[in-house]
Parts: structure tokens; sequence; C-alpha cells
């Protein structure tokens, strides 16, 4: 069976967020399965990070998306993968979504139409002579128009789009839809229209043979008003024609806190001074007192959704019961803001790195005892599974993926309720947990044992794309 798997982040190449993860892993999980195919645009960091791509077919020109061709590459480990060349669309500083001032770049509509465009050609078998494809997996709103254009085109390929955040849409004005060359009957409630303007993701919702979401709880959540994003009429439909799955993510083998180079000590569960060797090195590399008390790390991207905002209100009651907090992650500028001045207020408890750089966050992983994930909502979340990973216990809304992967009082701790109140109130059960050592330490080898295989998840797909291909 020959997959086209469709992404615009992968870890190897470019990150953005979770997505990269998910992209790096799961296709490489497939591998034993089936041959699967990534397909990405060609950024320059792309383009710069493979040594060979040979040209194996031309894209004309589309509406107002300029004639591209399409590479062929593989990753280091020989993941076959597709790039997308185009330097007027890719080759830009910043990142794949926006420019070095987190903007979104003007042009978003044309660079991931023409990549949808472009992608169904491949698939279709009208671009590479030696290769088509059974299936297409396309990601989240900047690939969702690949079953589109299947359809548009009439290609019989049966195509799955996995939502992992339904809160990015990728709207655009209605004259879009001229730019992408996608036909003017689709501007309808039943096509690509959201309100008078143009969605991506919407398209994909409506064209793709079937929708997975990253846990099976995310998949019942988006169903509802609450965290449907006006989108909820639509995937209830799909949802109750059985077209709508949830397959919990998985996160890959290096998260193993032996063998993680990175760390200031690798350890083992049980090695609990090895743990401490990291908690010391962390506290020193922020510039934190030295303290007995319970250190909280907070991994993410900076957005509303990771409930940030709930950590600064708590904060002056973690610190003044003796809890530092270690942040690192990168996102909107207010909630950045917000954060460097908490830390300004208390050096010595709070310590913020902007940026992202995956060794440090895993040393706070290492180095904490407890991981904070207080998301309003989560479609799966990969941060509390690297922290149980490496004996941090999360404290997690109980929510999304959180929901399934965090055991209460068992691996982690879960709150009720995305308010400041409820998030205290799994703090404090963190920090009497913290108290008695053998609940801790019992806790912590119960997490630690967890071991969020990609194996479990990628099987799921693997029986799903059969499912299709033969149905
Ligand atoms: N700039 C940055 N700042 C901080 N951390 C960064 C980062 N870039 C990458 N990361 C890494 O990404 C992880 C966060 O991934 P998540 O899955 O928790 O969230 P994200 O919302 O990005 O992903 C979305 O897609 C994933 C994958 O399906 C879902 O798990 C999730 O619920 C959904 O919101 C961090 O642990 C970190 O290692």
């Amino acid at each position: 069976m020959r997959v086209l798997f469709v992404t615009t982040e992968m870890d190897d190449f470019v990150r953005v967020g979770g997505l990269a993860a998910v992209s790096a892993a799961l296709p490489r999980a497939l591998r034993s399965h089936t041959d699967v195919r990534i397909m990405l645009p060609g950024y320059r960091d792309v383009i710069e990070q493979l040594t060979h791509i040979e040209i194996v077919g031309q894209c004309d020109a589309l509406a107002e998306m300029p004639a591209c061709s399409l590479g062929r590459s593989s990753t280091r480990d020989g993941l076959p993968v597709y790039v997308l060349l185009c330097d007027e669309l890719y080759d830009r500083p910043g990142n794949p979504y926006g420019d070095e001032n987190g903007q979104d770049w003007a042009d978003n509509d044309i660079r991931f139409g023409r990549l949808a465009a472009a992608a169904a050609e491949l698939a279709a078998g009208t671009l590479d002579k030696n290769w088509a494809a059974d299936l297409v997996h396309a990601n989240d709103w900047q690939a969702a128009l690949v079953p589109a254009y299947l359809a548009w085109r009439e290609v019989e390929v049966p195509s799955i789009l996995t939502i992992h955040n339904l809160a990015y849409q990728g709207l655009f004005p209605r004259e879009s839809l001229r730019r992408i060359g996608a036909p003017e009957s689709s501007f309808h409630i039943d096509g690509l229209e959201f309100y008078d303007k143009l969605s991506f993701l919407k398209g994909g919702l409506v064209y793709a043979s079937h929708l997975t979401t990253v846990s099976s709880t995310y998949a019942q959540e988006i169903t509802t008003s609450e965290l449907g994003c006006g989108l909820e009429g639509l995937l209830r439909q799909r949802s109750n024609a059985h077209e709508l799955t949830g397959i919990l993510n998985g996160i890959d083998e290096s998260w193993d806190p032996r063998y993680c180079q990175q760390l200031a000590q690798p350890f083992a569960a049980g090695d609990w001074k090895g743990k401490k060797a990291n908690a010391d090195y962390v506290r020193k590399q922020f510039g934190l007192a030295v303290s007995r008390g319970p250190m909280f790390g907070l991994v993410a991207r900076l957005v509303h959704q990771k409930g940030i905002d709930l950590v600064l209100e708590a904060a002056d009651e973690i610190v003044g019961a003796g809890g530092q907090i270690v942040v690192t992650g990168t996102g909107e500028p207010r909630i950045e803001r917000a954060l460097m001045e908490a830390h300004r207020r208390r050096p010595d408890a709070i310590g913020v790195a902007i940026g992202f750089n995956d060794a440090q966050a895993r040393r706070i992983f290492a180095g904490s005892d407890f991981t904070l994930m207080p998301s309003r909502f989560e479609p799966c979340g990969l941060s509390q599974m690297y922290a149980q990973r490496f004996g941090s216990l999360p404290i997690g809304h109980q929510t999304g993926g959180l929901a399934e992967t965090i055991t209460d009082g068992e691996t982690g701790f879960l709150f009720q309720k995305p308010s400041a109140e409820s998030f205290l109130g799994g703090v404090k059960r963190a920090f009497s947990a913290f108290t008695s050592t053998e609940t801790l330490n019992a806790m912590r080898l119960s997490a630690m044992a967890r071991s969020f295989s990609w194996d479990l998840s990628a099987a799921c797909y693997n029986a799903l794309y059969r499912k299709m291909l033969t149905s």
C-alpha cells in the first residue's frame, strides 16, 4: 500500500509545534506496514538539509499559483521525502507560516493551496512517473485542501485528514477562491465557505473520505459547541457516519532518560539522585535559589490555548508555598512579556527562557518534579507524555488527550475546570504528594513505566488505511 503523508512541519527539518514531532515519528512507525512517503514544502531549511534532491516532475501554474517542480529525496534513515520546489513561495526567512516578526505571510492561501494541488497530482500519478498513492494522509488546515483538489479533479484516491488542532482553520477572504483555482461552486455552506470566508480546514472536513484527530476524547469534544469552533454540526454528521476517529499520538523512543545525552546526567527510574542532579543543574542554569521545594516545569507554545495565564495567576501562591517555576517556549508576545515580568519579580523562584530548544526542554522535564499543563483544550498533548517518561508528574486539565494519558493520582494529577481555582486544586495535591517521599517516588515509578510508544497508534492508522482501501 502506497501512502502519501502531506505535512508542513517535520522535526528533522523544521518545527513550530507538536505537528513536527508527529510528522517525524508516525511515518517512521508506519514504515514496517506500508510504503509511506512524506510531502513537504521546499522551505529554505528543508532544502539546505537534504543532500541530494532529484527532480521528478513539473507542475503547471494554476490560477495565481506559480509553476513549480517536485523533488525527491530521503531522510538520513531512508524515509522518502518529496519536496515542492518553488523559491518564490517557500525560500524565505522566518518560520513555515510567517515572517521573523511572527506575522503570517500574506500569500499563505497560495503557498498551501499550491502544496495541496501538487499533492493531489502526485497522488494521482501524474507528477512522479514512478509513483502514485493508494491513499493520501493530510495534516491540519495547511494540507486540508488535498482531498478537495482530488475531488475537483475526480481522482478516486481515498483521503484522510488528521486534525491536530481545530482552532487553526486557515481562513482567507473569498477572493482566495480564484487565486487558488478552486471552482466557484465550492464556495458554499456544504463546501469551503465559513461565514463568508474561505476555510481551508473546512475543505478537508467536507471532502476527505475519513477524518481523524489525535485522541478519542477530542474526537468527541469537537462535536460540541464548546470546542467545535463553529464546525461542530459538520463534525457531528461525520462522526455519526463513523467517519471521525480518535487515534492517540505516541512519542518517539528518544524520550528515554537513561540514554538521553542532552541531560546533565542520564538517569533510570529509581535513581532519584540522578534526577536531583538534573534539578540542581536546571536551578543553576536559570539562576534560581538553592531549594528543597518542588520545581514545576512548563514547556509549551506560549499561546492562549495552553492556559499560561492560569499559571501566572497561581504563581504567587506556588512560590509562596516554597515552589519554583521554570518555563521555556515561544509564542504570543504578550504572554512572553507577562512571563518575563513574573521572572523579574521573583528571579530566585521563576526562571524563563523564551525560545525553543529541544535539549533545554528535555533538561526541564528531567529536572522538574511536576509539569504544568493547564491547557483550555488539548487535542492530544505531547509534553505530558514526555514529562511522565522523565519522572515529572503532569498536572493537567481533564480535557482531550490529557484525560487519556494522565492517570489521576497515579502518574499525575487531573483537575476539572480551566480556572485558576481548579488548577490550584491540582497544584495543592502535587505539593501534598511532594511531602511524602514514598507517594512521590511511587508515582514517579508509575509514570516512568509508561511507554507511550508509537507502535499502537501506527497499528491503528494502518488498520484504518486498510479498511478504507477495502471498503
Ligand atoms: N515553539 C515551541 N515552544 C514550545 N514547545 C515547542 C515549540 N516547538 C515545539 N515544541 C515542542 O512541542 C511540544 C508541544 O507539543 P504539544 O503536542 O503539547 O502541543 P501543540 O499545541 O504544539 O500541538 C498540536 O498538535 C499536537 C500533535 O498532534 C497535539 O498533541 C496537540 O494537542 C496540538 O495542540 C513541546 O513539548 C515541545 O517539545
